[in-house]
């Protein structure tokens, strides 16, 4: 068995989640390079004979950084673990899809869950979830990231997992819209229930398994973006109910709220698939200045009424 320290993790994106996962690898004894664009160390210093790369690179810089990567030899070993939360506007695939179809004889892995970066940092305890179709990849990166504070497990449903990272962040934005409106905990359980019945709609028609959508990756996550306000999702939606515009918003957030293009990805999609997600909607209407806060309610509120479920 190889010792921990002969394992070169390269982690490409140095802002708050990327720098989180290297503090948790370099405290279990890993070798941890750290590259950003800004930063002095090339990719090919990075990547050069890294056993594992890490990517917890902003959804709007996977497909450029992916092709970048493509360019610079790796081991066929090499094991990809992919940590951003979002979908691609022009595609509409997930970031594990991405990576896959750039390698596709490497094992792709993903990492997410109920993961806000400033508790991690603040090593307070968190669970996390690792999924691969390949097991034996999941558990490697369950081993690079667990620690007494930080729980991994390992799933194998990589897509189910992802998506409930990148869904829950639209809903997030809605659940900062309800606290902001001070509409109360009963509003915030039906939002969140409801938001969770979207997600699974829309997570099985990318073939994702609905167990998965109950558990860390899914509720989890979901019940962790919607209750905080260290998210930026939730501080979105948050500040756009106290008056303040997106635009406003966004140049004052530090870093990024992903639920603002996984929404207009969303709407399109489920448009063309006739998926019914009234939530997503009025989301996207408030972000695009179609309605305010108190109208996208009014329109959830108003719609027909019907059963719980379709059986
Ligand atoms: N923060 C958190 O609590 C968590 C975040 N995530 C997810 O991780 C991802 C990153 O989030 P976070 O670290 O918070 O975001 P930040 O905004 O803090 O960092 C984003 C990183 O992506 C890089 N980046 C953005 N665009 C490009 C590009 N075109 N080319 C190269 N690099 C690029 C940025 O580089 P530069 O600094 O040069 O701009 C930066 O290193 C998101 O998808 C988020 O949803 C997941 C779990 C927890
Ligand atoms: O994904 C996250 C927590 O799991 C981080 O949420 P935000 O991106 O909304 O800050």
């Amino acid at each position: 068995m190889i010792a921990v320290q002969e394992i070169t993790i390269a982690i490409l994106g140095a802002g708050a989640w990327g720098a989180s996962l290297a503090n948790l690898a370099i405290a279990n004894g890993y070798t941890v390079r750290l590259w950003s664009r800004r930063g002095s160390e090339t990719l090919k210093a990075v990547l050069q004979d890294a056993q594992i790369v890490v990517s917890a690179i902003s959804m709007k810089g996977v497909r450029d950084v992916v092709s970048q990567v493509q360019s610079f030899p790796l081991s066929p070993e090499t094991i990809f673990v992919t940590a951003t939360k979002g979908l691609d506007p022009q595609t509409t695939r997930t970031p594990s899809q991405i990576w896959q179809t750039a390698f596709p004889s490497h094992a792709v892995v993903v990492l997410s869950g109920p993961n806000l970066s400033q508790e991690i940092q603040q090593s307070l305890p968190a669970a996390t979830v690792v999924a691969s179709s390949i097991a034996t990849a999941a558990e490697q990166a369950q081993l690079v990231f667990s620690s007494p504070r930080f729980r991994v497990y390992t799933n194998p449903d990589p897509v189910g997992v992802e998506l409930g990272g990148t869904l829950k962040n639209v809903i997030a934005i809605a659940a900062g819209v309800c606290d902001g409106l001070q509409l109360g905990t009963n509003a915030k359980a039906a939002l969140v229930t409801r938001g969770l019945t979207e997600i699974i709609r829309i997570g099985n028609f990318w073939g994702a398994k609905t167990e998965t959508f109950y558990g860390l990756s899914g509720l989890g996550d979901l019940l962790a973006t919607c209750n905080s306000p260290l998210s930026r999702n939730y501080q979105v939606g948050y500040q756009m109910a106290g008056g303040k515009t997106l635009t406003e918003i966004l140049a004052n957030l530090p870093g990024t709220a992903e639920g603002v293009n996984t929404c207009e990805v969303l709407v399109q999609l489920a448009k063309q698939q006739n998926i019914t997600m009234p939530i997503t909607e009025q989301v996207y209407r408030l972000l695009q200045g179609e309605v305010t806060p108190r109208q996208a309610l009014d329109e959830l509120m108003l719609r027909d009424i019907k059963p719980e479920y379709n059986y």
